[in-house]
């Protein structure tokens, strides 16, 4: 039979182009996270092991895409930066926006086992991520990204310390929001101090600014290397972007180079876990990292 007859449909695919020369933020975030978090019992505010989770899902992004400048997670949402010379899929927003979500996706049931496995924490059903791209023409409008996002989870975070320490100390949930309501974030950090003696500024750093993720060299096996590094830092003051000028432009030089132990449990925790899993299945050290390494290295 004639393939012309009904080839005329394709004409009704519609096909978006992304503006060029602008950044493209694509965000993803966990649908009904809320009720995911719940079921599979992850710690409140807070669980090490899910937001790791997200982490290398997210560095699994990160090596998939050579043009992300930079990612930024926090709770259940993760955002990836593409330069704005990019011309992944000559920045077609359908296959973009989808492929990275179902990448994310992916990767976060891939790392899963490897992660809850010493808590023997099973996937009770799917989780599914959205996604969407959003254009940012400017350095300062994406930099006001960056920070709006980092001082959400400054919000949430304090928030949420404060009102599961009350309701750990015996309110109910109804009594802690009562107690927080209309309060301000000195406030919140006086009750934290005064009635749990938790200075909020000593908690750990991932919790309260998120994950930072950026490609950097990063001393391996006696070699530098490309590596995506977790960085829990301040990105909201100047200084974060005097000490990575790389992120807003790519010819920017940067020497400095990480080393594998520098951040003991956190960073190229993939690369560790990697070298386990290797050790495990009898394998020599040396064996391609493929799953770590932007450039994978040819020993
Ligand atoms: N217990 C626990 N919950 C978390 C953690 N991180 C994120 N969450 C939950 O995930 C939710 C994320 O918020 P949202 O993305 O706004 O809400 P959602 O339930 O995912 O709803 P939609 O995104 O609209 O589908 C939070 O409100 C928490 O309930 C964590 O480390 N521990
Ligand atoms: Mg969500
Ligand atoms: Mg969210």
């Amino acid at each position: 039979m004639a393939l012309s007859r009904f080839e005329y449909v394709k004409q009704f695919e519609q096909e978006e182009k992304l503006l060029p020369n602008s950044w493209i933020v694509v965000r993803i975030d966990g649908k009904g996270f809320h009720r995911f978090c719940n079921v599979h019992a992850f710690n409140k505010p807070n669980d090490l092991d899910a937001l790791q989770l997200m982490n290398l899902a997210g560095m699994t992004v990160m090596q998939e895409f050579n043009e992300i400048a930079i990612g930024y997670g926090q709770s259940d949402e993760y955002s990836f930066v593409f330069r704005r010379e990019a011309s992944v899929y000559q920045r077609r927003r359908d296959k973009l926006v989808s492929y990275v979500a179902s990448l994310f996706t992916s990767a976060y049931m891939f790392h899963w086992k490897r992660i809850f496995d010493q808590r023997a924490l099973a996937m009770r059903y799917p989780p599914s991520f959205d996604a969407r791209a959003v254009l940012y023409p400017t350095d300062e409008n994406l930099r006001d990204y960056l920070s709006w996002r980092q001082a959400d989870v400054h919000v949430n975070n304090l928030y949420n310390t404060t009102f599961w320490n009350l309701v750990a100390s015996g309110l109910s949930n109804a009594d802690a929001e009562k107690r927080l309501q209309g309060t301000l974030a000195s406030d919140k950090n006086e009750i934290l101090f005064s009635q749990f003696g938790i200075n909020y500024n000593n908690e750990p750093v991932m919790y309260r600014k998120g994950t930072i993720l950026l490609p950097k060299s990063v001393n391996a096996d006696g070699k530098k290397q490309r590596f995506i590094v977790p960085l829990f830092e301040d990105l909201i003051g100047d200084a974060f972007w005097t000490k990575h000028p790389e992120v807003l432009d790519k010819k920017a030089k940067t020497d400095t180079v990480y080393e594998l132990d520098e951040h003991k449990t956190q960073p190229v925790i993939l690369y560790q876990l990697e070298v386990q899993d290797r050790r495990k299945a009898g394998m020599s050290k040396t064996e391609p990292k493929a799953k770590v390494l932007l450039e994978p290295d040819s020993s």
